[in-house]
């Protein structure tokens, strides 16, 4: 397949962590317009694989191959099981802090709509601790519906601690961004309706 019709070309991967190896031989790629859900049970190592993909750990042996990046800036949006939202941090401040890494620089106006697409409206100033679990999530989705953010997400179990209207947005939402040429490469253990991902296997090793 032509590499411009891809987000992400991974070949021949391998993971060894602690003497175990937890999966070989895992080649796949990820087109812009799809979505890929990596699969297995508790411990198979889908965020191992997520996090070695990114380039957040060196447990991932094999050929990694993003799309190009824009102006030397990440290719892709990831976004962790744990959401990297400071306590000490307002939501506004949290939400420009999780944007800036991608490069983006905020207007007042496109937090608030950010905070506005994620149910936050009034939020800006509390401070991270002051908030749910359900809504310090929502700050890093919030990075979702911003203007000028890589176009290939990577997300560790985005509907954590999501109530059942969050969770419907956010698979509406992920749905349209591959609708619309996006990329998304996702696990969750919430069995989607709206979004028909394309299932990745992690078998574990032979
Ligand atoms: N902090 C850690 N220190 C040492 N080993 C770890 C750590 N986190 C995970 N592991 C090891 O890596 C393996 C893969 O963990 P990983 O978190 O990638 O699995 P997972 O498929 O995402 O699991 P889950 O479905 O429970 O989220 C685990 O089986 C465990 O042995």
């Amino acid at each position: 397949m032509p590499l411009n019709t891809l987000a992400l070309q991974a070949s021949d991967l391998s993971c060894e962590r602690d003497d175990r190896h937890l999966f070989s031989d895992l080649t796949f790629s990820l087109s812009w317009g799809e979505c890929v859900r990596v699969l297995g049970p508790n411990g198979a190592g889908k965020t191992t694989l997520l996090r070695g993909l990114v380039g957040l750990n060196h447990y991932v042996d094999g050929a990694m191959r993003w799309s190009a990046s824009v102006d030397g800036r990440p290719p892709f949006l990831y976004s962790g099981h744990k959401t990297g939202v400071s306590a000490h941090l307002t939501v506004a401040e949290n939400l420009r802090y999780l944007v800036g890494l991608s490069g983006v620089v905020l207007t007042d106006a496109q937090v608030d709509e950010a905070l506005a697409s994620v149910g936050l409206t009034g939020f800006d100033d509390s401070l991270g601790s002051e908030l749910s679990a359900g809504q310090q999530r929502r700050i890093a989705l919030a990075q979702l519906y911003v203007e000028g953010m890589p176009r290939c997400w990577v997300l560790d179990e985005p509907f954590v601690a999501l109530d059942k209207k969050g969770v419907a947005e956010l698979e509406r939402h992920l749905a349209r961004h591959c609708a619309l040429g996006g990329a998304v490469l996702l696990t969750t253990h919430h069995e989607p309706t709206a979004l028909a991902p394309r299932p990745l296997m992690l078998q574990g090793a032979a």
